[in-house]
């Protein structure tokens, strides 16, 4: 049977040795089922033997936990059973237990054979006993570290056994960034040969990704990938089991971080005016090399848009390359756009790195949240658009690159610029084709369409089975009267929401709306008094009031009697406002 005093014996044979040599007697030290685990002189050969018939003293220590001084060895009462009581060799001998919190674990012996030892020993007996205990905790911490290293190895194992079940990837990392463990289904999504990776890896999250996991750059043994996922930090294993880093897509299977997404006009749902023509302008504007400015509240679907403008062009063969400048610290950002030779700076990849204008050369670059680029790489980036070259850092040779730059941004550009926060002459570089994406509140035509749209999207990937869904009106008014703040992104949590919260009837009423719109149904947007056009808000009325009492003409009646208008008034405004379909 093992013991823990077995487990750390080359440190507990060390132990013996210095109490041997300071103490100047022999030393014995046997574990808790009473086999030498250390002995010196003499007991030095007997190492792993079992004491269980002479060991009495010992077992007497180990069975009351205090210690024991047999002055007249074999004829203490408890030498009683000892086979050799008779003619013991022994002048004295001590015994001190060696304790694991509330558990003996063993014990230490000191024993004299002559009369030297003895007095050695009682020259200063207090002293040595005091040096004996410490040893005794020297003992036990080294029994300690030891147990929780072989729980902590053995807690890793199962760990990494389940890790290897998961359907996620899975990599693990150490404080240095060396991959400590990686698991099947990452070596198959990144499609590895190779798991011994020399170089450390990179890792950096780049955005906001879908709302469940995080966008991020990984680059690994010279190649880059984008996926999305999410970092734990483990804080195991000295430093080896730093950080876990789960992760679901890996959204380039390439060896570059291209994000190619067909998404084309078709894809951007919606049926208000507004949101046909900008479907217009987008296809009459595709097929140049313009520089896009795309401004919209967060959440108004500016990626989309920017995606349809690059996939209904000329280049939609070629990368779309999106880039979140917020979301990057800016002392990586200038490495992420423009890239950098190696032996760049301290910490660079040997390989050197390729930028995202280099990546997207032939295709799109789509810089979002370009309002938080610092002023530093708006100089730069004015350059690269006036010259379409890129310098990588560390490097003096421009490289020309055929790039087209969509922008994005949910901040006031022109305030920045008074802020001096933003140059006015990237400014004007980026808004030569402007594009402003109204918030959701302001179109709520859009609506109808798009809750469907994430309905069926939800129900699917919830695995939600149903045979017919049904939204109670009330559940439509409030969302028409809500300003969501969030926009199309609130409106598609609200709704994967609510898929989850709904009961098999597939009714979806009111009480399973989410309390942050129940309580802010009718709150005005950032809390400030917001200002409509009488047209936008007669619109709206007519939208909300069409929704509800349908577009039949029993119901277009309904609608101007509750409008409190002619019938003939409700059908020439529906013609005004583009609303007959
Ligand atoms: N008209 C639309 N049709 C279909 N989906 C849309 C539409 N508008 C937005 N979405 C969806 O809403 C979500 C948010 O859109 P997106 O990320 O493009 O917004 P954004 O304006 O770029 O936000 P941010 O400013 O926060 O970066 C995405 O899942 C997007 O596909």
């Amino acid at each position: 049977m093992g013991s823990i005093l077995m487990d750390v014996q080359p440190s507990i044979i060390k132990y013996a040795n210095i109490i041997s040599k300071v103490l100047k007697v022999d030393v014995e030290i046997a574990d808790s089922n009473l086999i030498r685990v250390a002995g010196t002189g003499s007991y030095s050969k007997l190492v792993n033997m079992s004491l269980e018939k002479q060991g009495y003293v010992y077992k007497n220590a180990i069975e009351t936990g205090s210690a024991k001084i047999i002055k007249e060895p074999g004829k203490s009462s408890i030498c009683l059973k000892c086979q050799k009581r008779d003619n013991c060799e022994e002048k004295f001998e001590v015994c001190t237990p060696i304790k694991l919190g509330s558990k003996i674990i063993g014990v230490i012996g000191l024993i004299c054979f002559t009369d030297e030892q003895k007095n050695h020993l009682l020259s200063d007996f207090d002293t040595y006993m005091e040096f004996l205990q410490q040893i005794s905790e020297f003992i036990s911490i080294t029994a300690y570290e030891r147990k929780e290293k072989m729980r902590e190895q053995t807690l890793l194992k199962s760990l990494n056994q389940v890790i290897d079940k998961m359907d996620k990837g899975v990599i693990i990392l150490s404080s240095s960034n060396k991959v400590t463990h990686i698991n099947k289904r990452a070596v198959e999504m990144l499609n590895f040969q190779n798991i011994n990776f020399k170089d450390d890896i990179n890792l950096h999250e780049i955005g906001k990704g879908d709302g469940r996991a995080k966008e991020f750059l990984l680059e690994i043994d010279k190649r880059s990938f984008t996926v999305l996922g999410d970092i734990y930090t483990m804080g195991l294993k000295e430093n080896q089991f730093e950080r876990m880093f789960i992760f679901n897509e890996n959204k380039s299977s390439n060896q570059q971080n291209i994000s190619k997404k067909a998404a084309k006009c078709d894809d951007i749902l919606g049926n208000s005016q507004i949101i046909n023509e900008i479907k217009r302008n987008i296809k009459r504007i595709a097929p140049s090399r313009s520089t896009v400015l795309i401004t919209g509240e967060s959440g108004t679907g500016k990626e989309l848009f920017a995606m349809a403008i690059h996939n209904e062009g000329d280049r939609k063969d070629g990368p779309f390359v999106a880039i979140n400048c917020a979301a990057i610290p800016n002392e990586l950002l200038e490495s992420e756009l423009f890239g950098y030779v190696k032996g760049a700076f301290t910490g660079a990849l040997s390989s050197g790195k390729i930028g995202k204008f280099e990546l997207a050369n032939k295709g799109t670059i789509f810089l979002d949240e370009i309002g938080d680029m610092p002023l530093n790489l708006q100089t730069k980036l004015l350059r690269v658009l006036q010259d379409h070259k890129i310098v990588k850092i560390g490097s003096n040779t421009p490289i020309d690159i055929d790039v087209r730059v969509i922008a994005a941004t949910n901040k006031d550009l022109l305030k920045l610029i008074e802020q001096n926060k933003f140059r006015e002459d990237l400014y004007y570089r980026l808004n030569v084709i402007p594009f402003n994406i109204p918030p959701l509140r302001q179109r709520i035509e859009d609506i109808n369409i798009l809750v469907w749209y994430f309905i069926e999207k939800y129900t699917k990937l919830l695995e939600k089975k149903f045979s017919s869904i049904d939204i109670d009106s009330k559940v439509f008014d409030i969302f028409y009267g809500y300003d969501w703040p969030g926009n199309v992104r609130e409106l598609e949590n609200t709704i994967e929401y609510m898929i989850n919260m709904m009961d098999n009837d597939g009714k979806i009423t009111v009480d399973i709306l989410p309390r942050s719109i129940l309580n802010k149904k009718s709150k005005e947007h950032d809390g400030e008094e917001e200002i409509h056009r009488i047209e936008e808000l007669e619109k709206n009325e007519i939208i909300k009031a069409l929704k509800k009492y349908g577009n039949t003409t029993q119901g277009k009646r309904i609608a101007a009697q509750k409008l409190g208008i002619g019938i003939a008034t409700l059908y020439r405004k529906i013609d005004e406002y583009g609303l007959s379909n």
